[in-house]
């Protein structure tokens, strides 16, 4: 459909955190908006729960009726920022079945279901995008979808949940325990009321999903991802990072791997994990999202910036909504789905990684031998290993090289039923170091 009248209609589902800033911006920069685009963007109405609380808003676009505004003939795209899978998942089919494109900010559902909206999308000849969702205002699905779209991306790692960034930083920065580096992150409105989908991993496993399907051209799910989140983490954990001149963060980590006779799979997670000081991502402080691309053309790329807050994401809502626009103006479609390859999943417990393990145990003839027997047993070989204290209060720390995450984590549970070993202090995966 191209716009006859020079404007194009504009549903907006939400006005919280972000839909309040997309409104905000639509109205001060019409103008600018409307020569980028060739047509001006209206908004038709605004989908609410309580219209009495949107002054901001022209008390005539408000509705609580979302259904009935999707489905009106004169919208053009639906701009969805409410969150969460259901009523937006049907809300959005029901948009996209009847010809409107759509900008979400969504990275639930569309980690959750992303298969059946591109479905519908691509039936019906519109868009679907949905930058916001990953990394906040960080150009980056655009990127890995269309600028790095004939390169072969190997891997994607990188910080996408700012809530944890903060709260990692805090207790890197401070010494703090997690509840006081979380309550602090909590006064500061980094996290949120309930910040259980941030902290237990589930807000950067989607994300992770979400890279994964676009990089590697395959359907990732939200199932896919191996999920750990950082409430485990201790000072202790962190400490022992600082004390091989590492940091811990919450890393979503999307790898494709070749085994010897050709044959490929991806592997999609999202825990926390010790990083070389040194490595550009340990740097990313505070609330700041950064990702790590490699690609076999373009080498290594970093994007960094802003991944959440009101403004910062309804820059990233408004650069979708200009794309579909200018598509819309000009009667084409932007690049669809891509999921060729429909590569197979590989198992946590297939990944390589490295362990670091820090042992409580005795200072005692044949305590590192037995140690060292139980990681051989399992074929995981050390790359250093040292003692710290004396006595009782001995601690062995042990770097191991890769291995697969099943072979390690068995390792552990030996090393736990060993006699002369206590309690592990700390047991965290690595990444970014250079070497096997
Ligand atoms: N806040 C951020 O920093 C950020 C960053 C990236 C992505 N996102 C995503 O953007 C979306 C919105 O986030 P937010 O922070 O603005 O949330 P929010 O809670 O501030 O706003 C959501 C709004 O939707 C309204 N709503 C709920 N159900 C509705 C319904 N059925 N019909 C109409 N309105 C309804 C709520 O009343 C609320 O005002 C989410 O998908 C979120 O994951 C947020
Ligand atoms: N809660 C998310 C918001 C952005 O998706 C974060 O902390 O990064
Ligand atoms: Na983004």
């Amino acid at each position: 459909m191209t716009t006859t009248d020079g404007v194009l209609k504009v549903a907006l589902l939400g006005c919280g955190v972000v839909g309040s800033e997309v409104v905000r911006l639509l109205a001060e920069q019409a103008d600018e908006l409307a020569q980028r685009v060739g047509a001006r963007l209206e908004l038709a109405g605004v989908a609410v729960r309580r219209p009495a609380r949107h002054p901001e808003v022209p008390a005539e676009l408000l509705t609580t009726d979302a259904e009935a505004l999707v489905r009106r003939d004169d919208v053009d795209v639906v701009v969805e920022v409410v969150g969460g899978i259901e009523p937006v998942r049907s809300l959005l089919l029901a948009a996209l079945e009847s010809g409107k494109s759509v900008v979400s900010a969504n990275k639930a559902l569309l980690a959750d279901d992303g298969a059946t909206l591109h479905d519908a999308a691509t039936r019906n000849g519109v868009d679907l995008y949905y930058e916001a969702a990953v990394a906040g205002a960080i150009p980056l699905l655009r990127p890995l979808r269309e600028s790095l779209a004939g390169d072969r991306i190997t891997r994607v790692m990188g910080i996408v949940n700012g809530t944890t960034n903060f709260i990692l930083s805090r207790m890197d920065a401070t010494g703090a325990g997690f509840d006081e580096a979380l309550a602090e992150a909590t006064s500061l409105g980094y996290a949120e009321a309930d910040p259980t989908a941030d902290v237990d991993g589930y807000d950067a496993a989607a994300k992770a999903a979400i890279l994964a399907g676009l990089a590697f051209h395959t359907r990732v799910t939200m199932s896919d991802v191996h999920r750990e989140g950082i409430g485990e983490v201790t000072a202790a954990d962190v400490a022992s990072a600082q004390a091989m001149d590492c940091t811990v963060k919450l890393l979503a980590i999307c790898e494709r791997t070749t085994v010897a006779d050709g044959t490929e799979s991806v592997s999609v997670r999202a825990h926390p994990a010790m990083i070389p000081r040194r490595h550009p991502l340990a740097g990313v402080g505070d609330a700041f999202n950064a990702v790590f691309v490699e690609a076999e053309a373009a080498g290594s790329l970093m994007f960094y910036g802003r991944g959440a807050g009101g403004a910062p994401t309804a820059s990233a809502v408004l650069g979708d909504l200009v794309a579909v626009a200018r598509n819309r103006v000009s009667g084409s479609r932007g690049a669809g789905e891509s999921a060729y390859a429909a590569l197979p999943i590989r198992s946590m417990g297939e990944v390589t990684t490295r362990y670091h393990v820090a042992l409580d145990v005795a200072d005692q003839p044949g305590v590192l031998a037995g140690v060292a027997n139980a990681f051989a047993e399992e074929g995981v070989s050390i790359q250093t290993v040292r003692q710290e204290g004396r006595g009782d209060a001995a601690t062995l720390v042990l770097v191991t090289h890769a291995a697969t995450d099943a072979a390690l984590g068995r390792t552990v549970e030996k090393l736990a039923a060993m006699s002369l070993v206590g309690r592990a202090a700390s047991v965290m995966r690595v990444e970014g170091m250079t070497g096997e």
